[in-house]
């Protein structure tokens, strides 16, 4: 038996987001999200799956709230849906939209639990993506807006913010590979969104900095951490590109004031370049004071000319993997948090890490022993990174709850409770005792 004890002002939490678990769709004054139009899109999403219901956490978040102190968590990271705070996107701000929020958030406070807010994670309003999407700086100026709207409203009661989830996924994932809403497949499309995402991200900070906002804020980028197959250089370059364009592409332009140039240049070689205006990477580059990290999965890669504009081939290596297809390698995320230093010892939480488990109901119970095999793995590691003396403050697992997994729909489970999405019921699986246990002792047992 081995122990991993770990700081006493360490933050344990778990995360979710809008429109994941929400539902109410059309309800509260909401408008309509990018999300809901992708999801009505047929052949986007697995069985035609929406997020009109999902887990009713609209309506049951009371009952969620008491599953997370039932739990022992201290630190709760959700989002706001931006279509129920402006519905049209940059017009009329909805009350109701408003005080549903201030209703779950003194929730979470009189529970004694932080609020850890994400303010943009893809709910984007239908109407600004009609008009352009993040390309037209129509949606930046709106996103500033509706950012304000929520530091004013919010400031005092939340002091830990993040301005965008996993900006790969908004940029690469949902307009040059198509998979994820709005479903555009156009490398220029991409970088622009990339681009007018990050001059919000600047815009937003700005404000939070002017505004005097309580707390912190930050972003959260997801890891592309990859080895390469071969020792062959273009192996590994194709490696460097992987990671940098879901890190560097994002974090050079916040900490550097620039993009990465070896990217800049595979780009234009494809010929794609990036819109900046005067001034942008400034602004861009205003300081932060955090990052969360998600974290899933790391690849083999080699380089392979027909493997899309990146060239980067990720390897079946026959590793054990979670049943969305994704290998179990938690040493990726101990390399990747020492790639991360090179932008200095910030803080950083893991604000995303957990695996895809569909095991179903036997008995009354949920003997998800795999997804807590997932989780031994990665707190070893996560505990082998704060004995480096990296920064690292915080987890929140992925996810409180079995939720809408985007274009997987229902199928695919993240949570540590099951939900029956029928009949909307919860129920706790192994691995919420578990981690129940984890979080009591502030330590790790690891089964040697
Ligand atoms: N990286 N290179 N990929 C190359 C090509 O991949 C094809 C498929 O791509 C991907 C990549 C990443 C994801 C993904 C999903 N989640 C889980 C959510 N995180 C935010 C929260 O809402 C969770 O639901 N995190 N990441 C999905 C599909």
């Amino acid at each position: 038996m081995t122990i991993f004890q770990f700081p006493q002002d360490f933050r344990w939490g778990t995360a979710t987001a809008s429109y994941q678990i929400e539902g109410a769709a059309q309800e509260g004054g909401r408008g309509v999200s990018i999300w809901d139009t992708f999801a009505r899109t047929p052949g986007k999403v697995f069985n035609g799956d929406n997020g009109d219901v999902a887990c009713d956490s609209y309506h049951r978040y009371e009952e969620d709230i008491a599953l997370m102190k039932k739990l022992g968590i201290n630190t709760y990271r959700f989002s706001i849906a931006w279509p129920r705070i402006i519905p049209d996107g940059d017009g009329e701000i909805n009350r109701e939209g408003l005080d549903f929020y201030h209703r779950f958030v003194d929730a979470l406070l009189d529970a004694g639990i932080e609020p850890f807010l994400t303010l943009y994670h893809w709910d984007l309003p239908q109407t600004l993506e009609d008009d352009g999407g993040w390309g037209n700086r129509r949606t930046v100026d709106a996103f500033v807006k509706y950012a304000e709207v929520i530091f004013k409203e919010f400031s005092g009661k939340i002091n830990f913010w993040l301005t965008f989830n996993e900006p790969w996924c908004i940029a690469f994932l949902s307009n040059m590979l198509g998979i994820h809403a709005p479903g555009n497949k156009d490398v220029q499309t991409a970088i622009n969104v990339a681009h007018g995402l990050l001059v919000a991200h600047g815009k937003a900070v700005q404000s939070f900095r002017r505004m005097g906002i309580t707390g912190q804020i930050g972003i959260a980028p997801n890891v592309c951490w990859a080895e390469p197959y071969s020792k062959s250089a273009e192996d590994q370059a194709a490696c460097d590109r992987s990671i940098a364009l879901n890190t560097d592409w994002f974090l050079d332009p916040i900490y550097k004031g620039s993009y990465p140039q070896f990217l800049v240049d595979w780009f234009a070689e494809a010929g794609a370049t990036v819109p900046i205006q005067d001034g942008d990477m400034e602004i861009i580059s205003e300081p932060i004071d955090l990052l969360g990290i998600n974290y899933y999965t790391m690849g083999i890669n080699r380089h392979n000319p027909d493997a899309g504009v990146l060239q980067s081939e990720e390897m079946n290596m026959g590793l054990i993997k979670t049943d969305i297809g994704w290998p179990v390698e938690s040493r990726g995320l101990y390399e990747f948090m020492h790639y991360l230093q090179k932008y200095g010892n910030v803080d950083v939480y893991i604000t995303e890490n957990g695996a895809c488990i569909n095991d179903d109901l036997e008995n009354g119970k949920i003997n998800d022993d795999r997804r807590i095999s997932y989780y031994e793995q990665h707190l070893a590691q996560i505990h082998r990174i704060i004995n480096d003396g990296i920064n690292l403050k915080g987890y929140m697992a992925w996810s409180l709850m079995d939720n809408y997994e985007w274009a997987e729909g229902y199928r695919m489970r993240f949570g540590l409770v099951h939900v029956d999405f029928r009949s909307l019921v919860r129920t706790p699986k192994e691995s919420f005792y578990w981690y129940q246990s984890v979080i009591k002792n502030n330590w790790l047992e690891i089964r040697n």
